[in-house]
């Protein structure tokens, strides 16, 4: 069981709903792009969030995800950095399908360009990963 629930916290935010908006308490609302609430699954999540950055990575423009949370916020979670082998497809966070995404994206992109006869276009991927901590 969660340490969470094992101490009895409780949960303290709500979502307005309809409102890309979070609760905090009776009287503090804050507003966001975009906000999930705890049923929201990854998919929706990337569909969401990450989808358009991949995309507009092919039109030559940077993008950035970044997961900033207290620990045990669901960071590692969200961002699919677990590597665990065992997890559902379902379940896999943002990188995995961030990746899975542009390297479709770059056949997708060989095969448009053969088909037309054309050169297929070079692709240079390079990866970084950078985990910072702060842990007091
Ligand atoms: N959306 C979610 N659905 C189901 N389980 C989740 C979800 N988010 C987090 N968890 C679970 O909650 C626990 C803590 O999440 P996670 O390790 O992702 O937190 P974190 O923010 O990366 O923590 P830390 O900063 O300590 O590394 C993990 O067991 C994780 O599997």
């Amino acid at each position: 069981m969660a340490k969470e629930k094992i101490e009895g916290c409780h949960i303290c935010t709500l979502v307005t709903p309809g409102e890309p908006q979070v609760l905090l308490g009776k009287d503090k609302a804050f507003t966001y792009d975009f906000v999930f609430d705890r049923d929201s699954q990854q998919h929706e999540i990337y569909s969401a969030c990450v989808e358009k950055l991949i995309e507009g990575c092919f039109e030559g423009y940077n993008a950035t995800v970044f997961a900033y949370g207290q620990t045990g916020s669901g960071k590692t979670y969200t961002m699919g950095t677990g590597f665990d082998m065992n997890i559902s497809e379902e379940e896999q966070g943002i990188i995995p399908r961030a990746i899975k995404h542009l390297f479709q994206g770059i056949e997708h992109r060989k095969g448009e360009a053969q088909e037309r006869g054309e050169q297929a276009p070079e692709f240079k991927v390079s990866a970084q990963f950078l985990e910072l901590t702060n842990s007091l």
